[in-house]
């Protein structure tokens, strides 16, 4: 099964802001305890890919990349062990060095413009973000008209609540979103918060 069909599989990634590498394992041990053994883990800050390294060693996660900006982050977060790359939008940059790799990529793309360039690009599968600033599931509906070739992850203000009209729509693969790794529960160490969020989310997609 490649990548993207797990991430499909799984139907939502959680994406991960995690400031202390020391939390990661415990970070790890929630997700696969409530049934979600899928991180993206954002390069917004210094410590992302030793964080990225650590969850990615245990084996029992699949593990990638976000807010991936330059073609340089793409080699850091490859060389950490990224099994996936997901970038906020749409760099030429960013995507021919995932390919180079032999890494699945996930761009940013919220215009029909947007989506032309990654197929341009030899790509079937973006990341509609900021999903429910650019209109939620009827921008999804709209576009998916257009593109029936194009499968979508919806991210950005994803909840429980709303991702599972999200997942209803065919053209939807998965969604991410934070709701489940919600900085503050990391940052407090709630561990147990974070596999139940996980738990529900698994039983409600
Ligand atoms: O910068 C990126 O590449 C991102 O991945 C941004 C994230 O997708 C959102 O921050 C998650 O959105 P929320 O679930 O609304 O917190």
């Amino acid at each position: 099964m490649s990548v993207l069909d797990t991430l499909g599989a799984h139907r939502v990634v959680p994406v991960v802001v995690l400031r202390d590498p020391a939390h990661a394992d415990a970070l790890g041990d929630a997700l696969v305890a409530g049934g979600l053994p899928v991180a993206e883990v954002t390069f917004r800050t210094p410590e992302a890919a030793t964080v990225l390294r650590r969850l990615a060693r245990r084996g029992d996660l699949v593990v990638g990349a976000g807010t991936v900006l330059t073609a340089g982050q793409v080699d850091l977060a490859y060389e950490a062990g990224a099994r996936f790359v997901v970038s906020p939008g749409l760099s030429a940059d960013v995507v021919r060095r995932c390919q180079a790799l032999d890494l699945p990529v996930i761009p940013g793309a919220s215009t029909a413009t947007e989506i032309m360039a990654a197929l341009d690009l030899g790509l079937d599968t973006v990341k509609f973000f900021p999903a429910e600033a650019c209109g939620g599931l009827p921008t999804v509906k709209a576009l998916s008209a257009a593109f029936p070739q194009v499968r979508f992850v919806p991210t950005g203000g994803i909840t429980e609540r709303n991702a599972p009209s999200y997942l209803d729509h065919p053209a939807v693969a998965a969604v991410g979103g934070s709701w489940m790794v919600a900085p503050d529960l990391l940052a407090a160490g709630k561990w147990d918060e974070v596999t139940a969020r996980c738990a529900a989310t698994v039983a409600a997609s």
